[in-house]
């Protein structure tokens, strides 16, 4: 996705744009993920998305600007005819999508091909396994089938004398929040002010006894950092239903936003309030609280907090904010 090497991105240069291919077998789910990730795209809609027969790129533009690339299932993209540089000199990581409801052994031996030719010749570009529809399969067939993807990738790799390779791992279904989730990690991955971000989320989080803080990308729901205690996908879960609402709430008074495609109409500068604040706190599930607040046109803040952190901390939560809504400009200029 974002698009240019690790290398490049470390410049942390915010125009630079990194790009994420997504590879596998035909018909595994490449150009649903991009349509519902990045184009909200209802999952069941995908049903009708023709084969994609040509490299789709995709830019997005947001707290960084960054491509997807849709590659067709059948192409065979170190065939010497193929300008693979072209292709692989740019990227920061990729996406490898199989689909665990089919027959799965050779799209694990192309996987495998493909990453022992990016080690050769291209050995920073991460590798994205997303274990795909995992939906329709019960919990111990997914567990199975999801340690025998591992497995097998690992062995073959130790075989050709990679013992540690930038591999990672995803279970994945366009009907539910996993693939959001694993598209920030992978987001994530690309970032290089990721460690800044974090650390600036902990003491935030110390300092106002919340529970979980995440910075989303509101447009697409991808959460681009997240303090270090573990994450659980429930608090996601919450966290993104509600940026619903306030997306919905905020195309009335908010922030012109750009469009899914990414064209923001230039001559219009913000409309609405820019300063008007989507901050709400409010009662939540088993007591907790939410509290959010728009950090610019493309970021949003979410904290959960136990039944400890009632309302009347609010001014010292909102202070606080503020502090981290600063630094963060910083660290993202744009
Ligand atoms: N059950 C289930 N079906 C999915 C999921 N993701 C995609 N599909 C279905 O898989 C089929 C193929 O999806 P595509 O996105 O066209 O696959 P592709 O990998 O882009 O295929 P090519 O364009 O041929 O490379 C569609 O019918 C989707 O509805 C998922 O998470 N779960």
């Amino acid at each position: 996705m974002p698009s240019s090497s690790l290398s490049t991105l470390a410049r942390l240069d915010p125009e630079e744009i990194v790009d994420d291919p997504q590879m596998g077998f035909g018909r595994s789910g490449k150009s649903s993920i991009s349509s519902v990730v990045f184009h909200k795209l209802p999952p069941s809609e995908t049903l009708y998305l023709e084969t994609t027969t040509r490299i789709k790129k995709e830019s997005m533009h947001s707290f960084m600007d960054f491509q997807v690339w849709d590659f067709p299932g059948h192409l065979d993209y170190f065939d010497p005819a193929f300008d693979v540089d072209n292709i692989f000199d740019e990227i920061g990581a990729l996406i490898w999508v199989i689909d665990a409801q089919d027959e799965y052994l050779d799209a694990i031996n192309r996987l495998n091909t493909t990453i022992l030719n990016l080690q050769h010749s291209y050995p920073n570009i991460l590798v994205e396994v997303f274990v795909h529809k995992v939906d329709g399969l019960s919990d111990d067939y997914k567990s199975d089938t999801f340690r025998d993807i591992i497995q097998r990738v690992q062995d073959e790799l130790s075989d050709a004398g990679y013992e540690n390779p930038p591999v990672s791992y995803y279970q994945t279904s366009i009907y539910d929040h996993s693939i959001f989730e694993a598209f920030s990690k992978v987001i994530q991955k690309l970032i290089p002010q990721l460690p800044t971000l974090e650390s600036l989320l902990n003491s935030l989080c110390a300092n106002c006894r919340i529970e979980k803080a995440y910075v989303f990308d509101v447009l697409s729901k991808i959460y681009i950092a997240t303090d270090t205690s573990p994450t659980d996908i429930g608090s996601y879960e919450i966290c993104s239903d509600y940026i619903d609402v306030v997306v919905d709430v905020s195309e009335i008074y908010g922030w012109d936003r750009p469009s899914e495609n990414g064209n923001a109409d230039e001559s219009i500068e913000e409309t609405g309030n820019n300063d008007a604040e989507s901050l709400i706190t409010m009662e939540r599930k088993g007591n907790n609280y939410l509290y959010l607040r728009e950090i610019n046109k493309y970021l949003a803040l979410i904290c959960l907090m136990g039944d400890d952190s009632p309302a009347e901390k609010k001014a010292l939560i909102d202070y606080n904010v503020g502090v981290f809504q600063e630094a963060l400009a910083q660290v993202f200029p744009r």
